[in-house]
């Protein structure tokens, strides 16, 4: 699935280096600092790609405007600026580089730490108002005290580390991360109930998610430390911006350390302003090195989508990841053309429900079952809406429509047909009524059609353009009639392929040059489907 991209849009003042090396590969860059939404809105008309960091909102209306966007890439690690279900719906694959600018985070949160410990900046600020005031800036040490780190992923494990120098015991909590391996980082896992009475420090480093919201308000303040301090370099939000304040002046929270805010940049500034607390904008990931960092690495990443390699850092559909390459490529045109013959066949549409059960048989195409049923859907939905659809939004697309898909894999199974050979993928639709089961493979490198119905071509039907797919009779002998009906029809005919029969039925599939006009009536015959591939 190399995907093509030549235009691409950078934002945010992401580093230079992601221009060069997009550059370098033919792709024209477009270089802006911020745009407004309605200038972004007439903006990403003209791109393929987009490249943000936390600044840009990348909103619905901005993705459903875009008519040929396919990627959006955060030089960053949160996706929370983005509406990444919309991007889904629109088939734009969102990706970041999570650990781009981990260290320089973690970097910052322990700076964060150790300026709260000794009021750094606030004896900075009255000196160089003129003062010597040593009196007001009596510190604490952070030798001895206990840091809890809510969200133990890659920021809270280097936070940890860099922490324990100072001789802090290093407690946490993070749903996804056993206490086992907690431990050898050297930090205790507790319940967060246990944790808050325990806590000199906080630190969240947890993404902004509904379940992380107002994680740390009112409830918790009450059964913390009195003097407690807390640090926030993950995301505004996480820590109730209200309750904060309510605690620092009722003396709960001896101070705070805030690098991002519920509003970016904050309207009010009372919590920035708070004698107790101290704030950067955004910084956790403005060093030079991460910077650059993160800029070369989603530039190679969107380098390697273009150059069909696996994609990394996908957000949103992850099970693509492997699916680019050169091996996946023919199984994947063979998903989509047994997907497209098993809507034209399943005509009319009498009934709305759908549902299909596909089938992989043998070890390399088992290994696709992540994508493959997205491929399918591809081929289906093709023919039944007009909007874009691929293999990143068709999942989404058929579920709005209520059509499911259940995918097994064989891996030690052969195929039901022998000649099929060792790999192949079958697939049974069923509309209402209406069913059939079409047995493909790409031995050939080409999607080729094995069995449908039972009825099976010993050497393969390869699938092209400009088929007509007819039922008949075992006993019936219609060859001549269809090639008859087909001159009529001023259409040129190049073959006609008939299967084995089957006790019930045979089916003949006639080529013909281009497509006709008008249905062939042949006594003896049934025309089911005309498609193209
Ligand atoms: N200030 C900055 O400039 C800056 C820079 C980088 C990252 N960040 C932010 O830091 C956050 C963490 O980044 P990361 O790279 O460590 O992410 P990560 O995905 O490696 O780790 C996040 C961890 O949070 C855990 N988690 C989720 N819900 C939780 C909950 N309810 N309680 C406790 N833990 C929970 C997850 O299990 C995960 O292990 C992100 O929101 C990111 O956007 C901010
Ligand atoms: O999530 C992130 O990566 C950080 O918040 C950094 O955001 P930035 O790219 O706007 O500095």
């Amino acid at each position: 699935m190399a995907t093509e991209v030549k235009k691409v849009l950078l934002l945010d003042g992401v580093d230079p280096v992601c221009g060069q090396i997009l550059t370098q590969v033919g792709i024209e860059v477009t270089t802006k600092g911020k745009l407004s939404q309605d200038e972004l809105i007439q903006a990403v008309k003209e791109y393929d790609g987009m490249v943000v960091r936390s600044a840009t909102k990348v909103t619905a209306e901005i993705l459903n405007k875009s008519e040929r966007l396919c990627i959006v890439g955060r030089a960053g690690t949160g996706v929370d600026n983005i509406d990444v279900q919309a991007a889904t719906r629109r088939g734009v694959i969102v990706m970041n580089t999570p650990d781009g600018n981990t260290l320089s985070a973690a970097e910052h949160t322990c700076s964060m730490i150790c300026a709260l410990s000794r009021s750094i900046p606030q004896a900075c600020a009255s000196l160089k108002a003129g003062n010597w005031d040593r009196k007001s800036f009596m510190g604490t040490e952070l030798y001895g005290k206990t840091l809890a780190i809510i969200g133990l992923g890659r920021i809270g494990r280097e936070v940890a580390k860099r922490m324990q120098a100072f001789g802090m015991t290093t407690i946490g909590y993070d749903p996804l991360i056993p206490a086992k391996v907690t431990a050898e980082w050297g930090v205790e896992s507790l319940p967060l109930e246990e944790i808050w009475p325990k806590a000199d420090y906080i630190t969240v480093h947890t993404p902004l998610l509904p379940h992380t919201k107002n994680l740390i308000g009112e409830t918790v303040f009450k059964t913390c430390k009195q003097g407690l301090r807390i640090v926030n370099v993950a995301r505004g939000g996480i820590v109730d911006e209200a309750a904060l304040l309510q605690a620092l002046d009722s003396g709960t929270c001896a101070g705070a350390a805030l690098d991002v805010f519920l509003e970016e940049p904050p309207t009010d500034l009372t919590l920035c302003k708070h004698p107790k607390v101290i704030c950067t904008p955004h910084l956790g990931a403005n060093t030079s090195e991460a910077q650059k960092r993160v800029a070369l690495q989603i530039a190679e990443q969107i380098v390697g989508m273009v150059k069909g390699r696996p994609l990394v850092g996908v957000i949103n559909a992850p099970a693509l990841a492997n699916s680019t390459n050169e091996v996946c490529k023919p199984w994947i045109e063979l998903a989509q053309a047994l997907g497209c013959l098993g809507n034209c066949l399943s005509q009319p549409t009498d009934t709305p429900s759908l549902q299909l059960t596909m089938e992989l048989f043998g070890c390399e195409v088992s290994t696709m079952n992540t994508f493959l049923g997205s491929a399918v859907l591809v081929g289906l939905l093709k023919g039944m809406t007009q909007s874009g659809v691929n293999m990143v939004n068709a999942p989404v697309v058929a579920q709005e429509m209520g059509i499911i898909i259940t995918v097994e894999a064989h891996p030690d199974s052969a195929p039901p047909v022998h000649s099929a050979g060792s790999q192949a993928i079958q697939l049974k639709i069923t509309r209402g009524m209406n069913s059939h089961t079409l047995l493909g493979n790409c031995a050939s490198g080409q999607a080729t059609l094995i069995a449908l119905d039972g009825c099976v071509w010993e050497s393969g039907l390869t699938l092209g353009r400009n088929m007509l797919f007819f039922t008949a009779a075992p006993t019936a002998s219609p060859l001549a009639a269809i090639a008859t009906q087909l001159v009529g029809l001023h259409a040129s005919l190049t073959s006609i392929l008939s299967s084995a029969p089957t006790q019930k039925e045979v089916w003949h599939v006639a080529r013909t040059t281009a497509a006709i006009n008008g249905t062939p009536v042949i006594p003896d015959a049934k025309l089911i489907a005309q498609v193209t591939f």
